[in-house]
């Protein structure tokens, strides 16, 4: 197993480095010293889970000498374990690893050897998945990483979300398609700033040079170094044929001095839309997702498994427009982070009004033009901040509401929130306070909320639930199979009489604190 990190220091003979070599966790209980593995100590562990970057996490107990042998089960014990993270291995797993970096309050280890694999490992397909920070989980059988990430939004939404199990529904099964490689229709491959390489056969020191550049890939795990990746199997085909001529056209530009900015690395763009493959940030692409199309400029945001899109978008629909619990139909809908037009445009046809925001202007150049284009006329696209959609004093614009119900300018929050949907789809980082609590002024009927890190999903799960809104259901899926990441789908519903609900709880608890 390839290591990221001190490869250097591997070279030399690691044993002789190590003072008090410890050959096991039986040893280490047992060992004298203040606890804190060294560096190049080699361990046996068992895999307890797996953390949100995909590693391994292992737990060893404090020697001997900082506690007794017959404590070491005990509860407060097993806080002070020392936490070691391990790459490419299973829940389950015992394996032998070696420290090579510590840090304040865990280490980071090499795998060695994998003493006893998990019923669910199996032959990665890429011969780079051990090293490539791409893939995560190619060592795994499909049905385990889905059933992984199931366990770990349940686990998210329990910890961060702050919820009881008996308090919201199950996460349901992650869904997935059977397209588990070949699927990815973006990737962009880095290269480091080029380096000189002289002639060998010229003496003149003077003599012009010309540029080679090294790895083009993606980061190693744990590493900053690029790994060359000829050939990438989550990729689509088109996307892995292009990638060979792109790969040789760049080092030619760098031997050649054509390179534009020769001094520095750069990151190159493969976009496959529905099998043309474009490397231009500012090319426009076509691609059609369940009957629509949609234009974007090839370097801007857009879903990047077109297998999955259309199940995604569907799952939205689905949950946009069921009946509330009072029997409302929903007939508005606002998409916040909207990005080009997705989900704002796919379900533009189950309601009368529907009104996307998204910071990025060009991209709403997009939906707006994207509306167009489809024959979409009861969509309106805001450029702005979602913090800003419900102060927003321009009226939308669709052509349905300016024509048939000349009832005055319709503003967002005017909308009749017993019959809105706001679907949010916000970046890694979540929504913010600002968001959410004038989503909570506002208070529509319900929230569906996609997310593409379900910790940041849970966070603002708390704040929903604690602002008078039930989850409905909550809906993994698989958009990057072999890959750490997870996609979730989580609906809320408006309670209401929910504000004097919760006052009630929190009366009720202050009593109860009181007694
Ligand atoms: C995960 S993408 C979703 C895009 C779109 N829903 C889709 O599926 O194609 C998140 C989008 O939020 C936009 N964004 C980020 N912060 C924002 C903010 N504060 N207000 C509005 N849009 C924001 C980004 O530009 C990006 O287009």
């Amino acid at each position: 197993f390839h290591s990221p990190v001190f490869s250097l220091y591997r070279q030399i003979n690691i044993k002789s480095l190590v003072f008090s070599a410890i050959s096991n966790e039986e040893d280490l209980v047992k060992v004298p010293k203040k606890f804190k593995p060294h560096p190049f100590v080699e361990l046996t562990v068992t895999v307890e889970s797996l953390t949100n970057l995909g590693f391994g996490i292992a737990r060893v107990p404090p020697p001997a000498t900082d506690v007794a042998k017959e404590d070491l089960a005990s509860s407060e014990v097993n806080d002070k374990k020392w936490v070691i993270f391990v790459p490419n291995v299973i829940p389950g797993e015992s394996v032998r690893v070696r420290i090579y970096r510590n840090h304040a309050s865990y280490s980071d280890a090499d795998l060695l050897e994998i003493l006893t694999p998990s019923p669910d490992r199996i032959e990665p397909r890429c011969s780079l998945a051990t090293v490539c920070g791409g893939c995560q989980y190619q060592h795994i059988s499909i049905k385990r990483q889905r059933r992984m990430k199931t366990e770990q939004v349940q686990d998210m939404f329990e910890r961060i979300g702050g919820l009881k199990k008996d308090e919201f529904p199950r996460v349901l099964d992650t869904i997935g398609t059977d397209e588990v490689f070949e699927y990815r229709s973006k990737i962009t491959p880095h290269y480091d700033a080029p380096v000189k390489k002289r002639d060998k056969t010229i003496i003149d020191p003077d003599a012009p040079s010309s540029l080679e550049i090294g790895a083009i890939g993606f980061k190693e795990k744990a590493s900053r170094r690029i790994v060359d990746v000829p050939y990438c199997h989550i990729a689509t085909p088109a996307i892995n044929n292009a990638l060979e001529q792109i790969r040789h056209d760049k080092r030619a530009e760098a031997q050649e001095g054509r390179l534009k900015k020769p001094k520095k690395g750069a990151t190159l763009l493969l976009r496959d839309a529905d099998g043309i493959v474009e490397t231009n940030h500012t090319k426009y692409v076509d691609t059609v997702v369940n009957g629509i199309t949609f234009r974007f400029q090839a370097g801007n945001f857009f879903q990047n498994n077109p297998y999955m899109l259309p199940h995604m978008v569907d799952l939205v629909v689905n949950a946009a427009t069921r009946l509330s619990a009072s029997g409302a139909k929903m007939t508005h809908l606002i998409d916040c982070y909207c990005g080009s037009g997705l989900f704002a445009l796919g379900s533009s046809s189950y309601f009368d009004v529907c009104v996307g925001i998204e910071v990025n202007s060009k991209a709403v150049e997009e939906a707006k033009s994207n509306a167009a284009l489809n024959g979409i006329k009861n969509c309106d696209f805001v450029s702005a901040s979602s913090e800003e959609i419900f102060k927003s004093k321009d009226p939308v614009k669709v052509g349905d509401v300016d024509e048939d119900n000349n009832n005055g300018p319709l503003l967002v929050k005017d909308f009749p929130r017993d019959n809105t949907v706001v679907v949010v789809d916000p970046p890694r980082k979540g929504c913010s306070e600002e968001f959410l609590e004038q989503l909570d002024a506002f208070r529509p009927a319900r929230v569906v909320y996609m997310s593409c890190d379900p910790a940041t999903q849970a966070r603002d799960t708390a704040f929903l639930v604690t602002h008078g809104y039930t989850i409905v259901s909550i809906q993994p899926f698989d958009l990057f199979p072999q890959t750490r990441h997870i996609e979730c789908l989580a609906v809320f519903d408006r309670v209401d009489n929910a504000i004097e609900k919760v006052e009630e709880k929190r009366w009720n608890a202050n009593l109860s604190h009181l007694n």
